[in-house]
Formats: C-alpha cells, sequence, structure tokens
C-alpha cells in the first residue's frame, strides 16, 4: 500500500522523502534498495521497539537480498549517550559493515538522534534511514538532521548535522504507544503550530476525541518543519532557531530532572508555558493566546507545573551549558502572536526566573 502522504524535503543533493502512511514497515526493504541500493545495513532499535517490530523491518530487507545486522540498546533518554555510541560502532565493526553498509534507525526520537550519530561517524558516515514509531519522531525528531548525545552537562551537546536519504513515518505503529508516551509527543505538534501556523490548532483539538486525523495531522505538522530546515539547515540564519520554542528553559528543566524522569515533550510543555507567559510580558502576545495553548496542553494532558523538587539554581545553571547560551546572552523564543515567532537576545536570568517561578503557581 503506497504512502498516504509525501512531504518533500528539499536541501539540494540531501533532499529526501518523508513518507506517512500505514504499513510502511513493510517496505522498508524494497525502498531501501530502489534509494540506496547496498546490501548490509545495520538496524538499530530499541528494547521495547524490538519484540514490536524489528522483524518486520528484517524480514523486509531480507526479502530484497539486503542482510541486516540487529542492534538493540536498552530503551530510554539515558542510552543517548556517547558510552552506547562507541557500543554501536563497535558492534556494526564486528559485524563485517563497511563503508557500503547503510544504518536503519528504528524506534523513538533517543534512537534517531543516537543511531543517526553514529551513522554520521562510522567509517566517517554511512547513508542513514529514519523509521521513527513515536509521535515526537514522526512530526520532529526524524526530520531534519539534528543528531547526538547528551552528557552530564546539558542536552544533545555531540552531536552532528546529518540528514537522513529517507524518512517512513508508519502511522501503525503508533497503536502500540504507551498513553504517557504518545501524549508527549503533542508538545512538539503544539510547538509547530504555535511558532508558524495558529489554523493548525483547531485539527490539533479534534485529534484528542479523533484519532482517525492523525497521519493528516502528522504530515502538516512535519511539513512545517521541513518548510524550516529547507529555509536554514544548519541554524545559521535565525529561522531555524524558532523550532527552539520552548527549548531554553525546557532542555535544562530536562536535564536537571535527570533523563528521562520527565520526558522531552513533557520538559518542552513546560518551556513553552513559560515562554508563553513571558511573551505576553514582553511581546505583547494577548493573553486569550496564551491561554489558548495552555487549554491544548492541557488537553493532551501535559505537565504545566514545574515539580517542586526542580530548583531554580539548578536549571538556571544547565541553561547555561545548552548551545542557546552563548558569550553571556541567553537566546529566546517568544511570540508576538499565535504562529508567529520571534528570536530574542533581550531576556535575562532575571526574566527566566521569574517565569519559573510562573510555573511554580
Ligand atoms: N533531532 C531532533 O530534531 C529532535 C527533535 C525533538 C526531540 N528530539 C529528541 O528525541 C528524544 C525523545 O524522543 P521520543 O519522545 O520519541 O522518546 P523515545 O525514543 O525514548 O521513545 C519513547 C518511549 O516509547 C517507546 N517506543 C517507541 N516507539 C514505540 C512504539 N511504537 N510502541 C511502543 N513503545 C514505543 C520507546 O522504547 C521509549 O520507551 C529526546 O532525546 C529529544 O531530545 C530530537
Ligand atoms: O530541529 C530543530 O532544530 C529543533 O530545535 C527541534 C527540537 O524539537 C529538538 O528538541 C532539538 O533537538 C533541539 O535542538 P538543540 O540544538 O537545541 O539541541
Ligand atoms: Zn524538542
Amino acid at each position: 500500500m503506497p504512502a498516504s502522504h509525501t512531504v518533500r524535503v528539499d536541501l539540494a543533493e540531501r533532499s529526501y522523502d518523508i513518507l506517512v502512511g500505514k504499513n510502511l514497515l513493510a517496505q522498508s526493504g524494497p525502498l531501501a534498495t530502489d534509494l540506496l541500493n547496498r546490501k548490509k545495513c545495520a538496524v538499530v532499535t530499541d528494547s521495547n521497539v524490538a519484540p514490536l517490530y524489528a522483524q518486520i523491518v528484517l524480514d523486509s530487507l531480507t526479502s530484497v537480498g539486503i542482510t541486516p545486522t540487529l542492534i538493540t540498546v536498552p530503551a530510554g533518554e539515558p542510552s543517548k549517550s556517547m558510552a552506547v555510541v562507541e557500543d554501536i560502532n563497535r558492534q556494526m565493526l564486528r559485524a563485517g559493515l563497511d563503508r557500503k553498509a547503510f544504518l536503519i534507525a528504528l524506534g523513538g526520537g533517543v534512537i534517531g538522534d543516537l543511531a543517526g550519530f553514529v551513522a554520521s561517524i562510522f567509517l566517517r558516515g554511512i547513508p542513514f534511514i529514519q523509521i521513527p514509531t513515536t509521535v515526537l519522531s514522526q512530526v520532529d525528531s526524524s526530520v531534519g538532521g539534528k543528531t547526538g548525545v547528551n552528557t552530564p552537562e546539558g542536552k544533545n551537546l555531540i552531536g552532528t548535522f546529518s540528514q537522513p536519504a529517507l524518512v517512513l513515518a508508519d502511522t501503525a505503529t503508533l497503536a502500540t504507544l504507551p498513553p504517557r508516551e504518545y501524549r508527549e509527543g503533542f508538545a512538539e505538534i503544539i510547538k509547530h503550530a504555535a511558532i508558524r501556523d495558529a489554523a493548525m490548532f483547531d485539527l490539533i483539538t479534534k485529534t484528542a476525541t479523533d484519532s482517525t486525523l492523525l497521519p493528516d495531522l502528522i504530515a502538516r505538522n512535519v511539513a512545517i518543519k521541513a518548510r524550516i530546515v529547507e529555509a536554514d539547515e544548519h541554524e545559521l540564519n535565525g529561522t531555524r532557531a524558532l523550532l527552539n520554542f520552548g527549548h531554553t528553559l525546557g532542555h535544562a528543566i530536562e536535564a536537571t530532572a535527570g533523563y528521562g524522569q520527565l520526558f522531552h515533550g513533557e520538559a518542552i510543555s513546560l518551556g513553552m508555558i513559560a515562554a508563553t507567559h513571558l511573551s505576553v510580558q514582553h511581546s505583547g502576545l494577548p493573553l486569550s493566546d496564551a491561554e489558548e495553548i495552555f487549554a491544548l496542553l492541557k488537553l493532551y494532558q501535559l505537565p504545566t507545573q514545574l515539580p517542586s523538587s526542580l530548583l531554580t539554581d539548578p536549571i538556571l545553571k544547565h541553561m547555561q551549558h545548552d548551545k542557546k547560551f552563548s558569550e553571556g546572552q541567553i537566546r529566546f523564543v517568544l511570540l508576538r502572536d499565535l504562529g508567529e515567532a520571534f528570536l530574542t537576545k533581550d531576556l535575562t536570568l532575571a526574566h527566566l526566573t521569574s517565569a519559573l517561578e510562573h510555573l511554580r503557581s
């Protein structure tokens, strides 16, 4: 069955398709062969996804004469580490994979970031295909080429820009997501709408009670990211930085909680509420718009209050290790209106402290 939606990411020689639809896993072998014409590959996945979906992908690969090596890492954010990167690279070397091999990242954003990074450095780089299996990874992390791992100092501090050759977003896989992991992805969906497309709020609201709308929402929502990445692939001209809405404090909150304690989307929900509050105070965002964002995050049962165990000082310390903090200045994304984001360096630590206080009230 063909994909129900195709979104093209136009990046000259690094262009690729995002296919969105049901039962794409079973087509991964023929699609990979048509595109790459390579005979060996690593399939990197995690311990939750492997028993559910690895065999379908392995069978599809072998059906077209590709020899796959399955590599499974423990599920969860702590696997996004340099130690696991080294381990995967060494497993690939021991399996005899060479520069003619390719890699498939099968899983959520953790696997996409981790395995995409491995592909970008293994023998100085081999092509890779993203097969995202969470809402978050289908609308966000599988697209745009940001790969990498965390360190105790902060999120995503080691990594590369490396675009996939193809993204296969099989929406049938979302049926097995636990509810908390399903809902988490809507934080990034709401983020895309908040920064670029206020009209999408309606579809996001309707999808909460009608999941048949999900493939359409995913395709339309990931297209927002695709257009932004096309305009600023390497985050150089200020356009791509808008995708960091909610992330300046969100990443710091996520790292302070301890990787995996608060999910990425949950931390970004808190970061967006803080950024929305600052937008009302500093950039004229109407309070009713801020309330609309808040209501949508609530609808998807995302966190709206900072856990009391997370103290302000450690959060601000983590924030100062982030890529968004440089030469004493904080890069922050605010909203002027729903769907209209902009970048500022005018906020101070005092402003962020007050936004964190707001998150506690
Ligand atoms: N590169 C980017 O542009 C980008 C964008 C957004 C987020 N991220 C990163 O993505 C990561 C978060 O991704 P995530 O939310 O997908 O987390 P995740 O990869 O940890 O997946 C969430 C959980 O769901 C399980 N799972 C995955 N697919 C499943 C399925 N179909 N059925 C049942 N269980 C399944 C996983 O094993 C895991 O336990 C963070 O590290 C974040 O920093 C990267
Ligand atoms: O693709 C981007 O650009 C994003 O900012 C998407 C974010 O949702 C994602 O969490 C990203 O990893 C954050 O980027 P970082 O450079 O701040 O680590
Ligand atoms: Zn994010």
